[in-house]
């Protein structure tokens, strides 16, 4: 649970204010029953209700866009049917409703739900006493939605920049190992659940230290560009390119057998011949290939595909070498 919470942000935001939100509004709550005020004390457990909720659905099925987005309507709305029936104490709580929206949902929808929130308050009118109180409260209110709008663009805009420095390879624009990690833990519980697997294949360009060394690190560098334009223009959308390391790339390749796979390997092989052009000639290139065994692992699916490639380049280079299937665990249901 806590590793969960480590680790997904939007998880950990959506607990924290359903906790925050059910501690600050459960007191209220009980408060207007006491008081005799059913109605409210009703609004006020819908409300609650829609807070915890949101926060259980998110943890049952990760979605927390969808979840995020239901508590920041509930909650903004919730607030104003308040305010309408207790008066202004009620117009307080709209502030940290304006504020939660744009931790809940991204930056536009939190400005659309707090503007139709003020709106709403304005046009149902109950919640003030004069129509300098209303002035002030629009004005407020919209002065705080548009700090925060202000501020969680700015997040939104860095986070973005983070994400694509930390996963995408400053010199072929393709992903980094670090992005690959988590596709392959992706394509893995994908081909667990539907039974369609999918392969690896493992290309490390041969002799380029030798191109680096006769002809420069630029004209190495303008090598690997070229290789990932070409690989890029000629494999389908749904294959993925990843660098993972110097000179070796991964292509995870969905719903593929072994005929096909020899079949993109023929065309990989006449491509970079063709294509990838440096002063001494073209390049050519080992292959490790491994398709996904039933149950197995990301890290022994890995290990499979760079045995092979280390076969491929000990018995030569420029061919492809097909990993041994592991031992096959049949899935009973596909
Ligand atoms: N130009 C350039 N060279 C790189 C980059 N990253 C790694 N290298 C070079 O890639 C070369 C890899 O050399 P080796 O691992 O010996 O591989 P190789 O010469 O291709 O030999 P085989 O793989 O055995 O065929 C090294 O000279 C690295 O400096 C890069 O981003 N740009």
């Amino acid at each position: 649970m806590f590793q969960r919470l480590r680790s997904d942000f939007r998880l950990s935001i959506i607990t924290l204010l359903g906790l925050s939100g059910f501690l600050g509004i459960t007191p209220f709550a009980v408060l207007r029953f006491h008081q005799g005020d059913v109605v409210t004390g009703v609004v006020d457990v819908l409300i609650l209700c829609g807070v915890c909720g949101g926060v259980v659905y998110a943890w049952v099925t990760g979605d927390t866009r969808r979840s995020g987005l239901v508590m920041a309507i509930v909650a903004s709305f919730g607030s104003v049917v308040v305010a309408g029936l207790v008066g202004d104490p009620g117009l307080f709580w709209l502030y940290p409703c304006l504020i939660t929206s744009f931790f809940l949902t991204p930056p536009r929808v939190a400005i659309a739900i707090n503007v139709s929130a003020v709106v709403l308050m304005v046009a149902l009118g109950d919640a003030f006493s004069g129509l300098e109180q209303m002035g002030s409260f629009v004005s407020t209110a919209l002065v705080v939605s548009a700090c925060a709008f202000v501020f969680a663009s700015r997040n939104e805009d860095q986070r973005r920049r983070l994400e694509h420095l930390a996963t995408i390879d400053p010199l072929t624009g393709v992903k980094n190992r670090r992005a690959m990690d988590e596709e392959l833990a992706i394509a893995q519980a994908h081909a667990t659940r539907t039974g369609i697997s999918c392969a690896l294949i493992l290309l490390d360009i041969d002799h380029f230290k030798q191109i680096n060394d006769e002809y420069g690190h630029s004209v190495g560098d303008e090598v690997l560009v070229d290789l990932v334009n070409v690989l890029r223009k000629n494999t389908r959308k749904s294959d993925q390119l990843f660098r993972y390391g110097g000179e070796e790339f991964v292509l995870l390749v969905p719903a593929i057998d072994g005929v096909g796979l020899k079949t993109v390997i023929g065309n990989l092989q006449q491509l970079l011949r063709n294509h990838v052009k440096h002063p001494g000639g073209s390049i050519t290139a080992s292959f490790g290939v491994a398709e996904l065994d039933w149950g197995e692992r990301v890290e022994s699916w890995l290990a499979r595909a760079d045995d092979a490639l280390y076969q491929a380049k000990e018995t030569g280079r420029d061919r492809a070498v097909f990993a041994e299937p592991r031992i096959r665990a049949v899935p009973q249901s596909a």
